[in-house]
């Protein structure tokens, strides 16, 4: 059995509006710690601004933003466009930002040249930010997002404007990153970043969230298991297993369950341990998010 994770920030009923004009509304989640959240929605829908409440950038009108631990947490954020004109050397310019962060320069010294390597970017060190490259500069942007160790990354559209090569170099960093049990929440317009990065996705439409959903099940739809089975505790024994999203009883002793792909194998074996003898075992799709991230995309 999993360990659960830990919620970190929760937003409930959060609504913003400018003037008379109500950009969201009622907008209610939670954000675990290791989780991904990918935020979607068309251009306007309000993705930004909900990052920047996140970030207190900007003040909610109305609901609250839930910090969830009792120290406080530490948010790393990456905007959409990182500055252009900076003349200072990458290694500069995350030197001040740390002291401005109250980082101690004994911290500094060591995390900066280790952030250098881990996004390769030892062999430009000594030049400008300004004379980067916009997916040097990227990094530079996700290296200050990360220099004080962030429990929430925040990006917003990380991916847009880089090359194939630096994209999945971003997609690794922020894997792994999310590994380490960084929780991340971001918007984006590319279908690769989703898939590899996001485990849960909301999709804003009319100032709310039309849908929200674990991005593995409904993508990679389900595996539809049906097994003879006849055991008076079927219920409470399903109940606990990972990866089953769904069980219902056809007759006294015939079981349909639907189980996520990546845990179908094991439901199986411990299916044929507990004396069951499986019928079929078929993919059930479901296209229907596909259709709307597509959508999105597509605009
Ligand atoms: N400071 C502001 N004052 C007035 N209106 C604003 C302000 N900031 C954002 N808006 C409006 O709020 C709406 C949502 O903007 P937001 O930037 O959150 O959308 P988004 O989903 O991030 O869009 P995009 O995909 O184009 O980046 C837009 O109609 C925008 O014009």
């Amino acid at each position: 059995m999993r360990e659960m994770a830990k919620m970190l920030l929760q937003l409930e009923n959060v609504s913003k509006r400018y003037l008379r004009h109500t950009v969201v509304q009622d907008i209610s989640f939670s954000i675990f710690e290791g989780q991904s959240l990918a935020i979607l929605g068309k251009n306007g829908s309000g993705k930004s601004t909900i990052l920047k409440i996140i970030l207190g950038l900007s003040k909610a009108t109305n609901g609250l933003v839930r910090q969830l631990r009792g120290d406080k947490l530490k948010i790393g954020y990456i905007p959409e466009q990182f500055p252009k004109n900076l003349r200072f050397t990458p290694d500069e310019y995350l030197y001040h930002l740390g002291k401005i962060q109250g980082l101690s320069s004994y911290y500094l010294q060591k995390r900066i040249p280790q952030l250098i390597s881990q996004f390769q970017l030892d062999t430009v060190k000594n030049l400008w930010i300004h004379h980067l490259s916009k997916g040097m500069r990227q990094k530079v942007g996700i290296m200050q997002a990360i220099l004080h160790e962030p429990d929430i990354l925040v990006l917003d559209e990380p991916l847009s404007g880089l090359d194939m090569t630096t994209q999945q170099h971003l997609i690794e960093q922020i894997l792994s990153l999310k590994k380490s049990g960084v929780a991340i929440i971001f918007t984006c317009h590319e279908m690769d970043l989703l898939r590899k990065v996001a485990d849960r996705a909301i999709i804003l439409e009319d100032k709310k969230i039309k849908e929200d959903f674990m991005l593995q099940e409904e993508i990679d739809g389900y595996m539809i298991i049906e097994c003879r089975w006849h055991d008076s505790k079927a219920c409470d024994l399903l109940r606990d297993v990972d990866g089953v999203t769904e069980y219902i009883s056809l007759t006294e002793d015939v079981w349909r369950i639907q189980v996520v792909p990546s845990y179908s194998d094991r439901l199986i074996a411990q299916l044929l341990c507990w004396g069951a003898s499986i019928c079929s075992v078929t993919k059930h799709e479901d296209d229907h998010y596909e259709h709307k991230i597509n959508e999105i995309f597509q605009t």
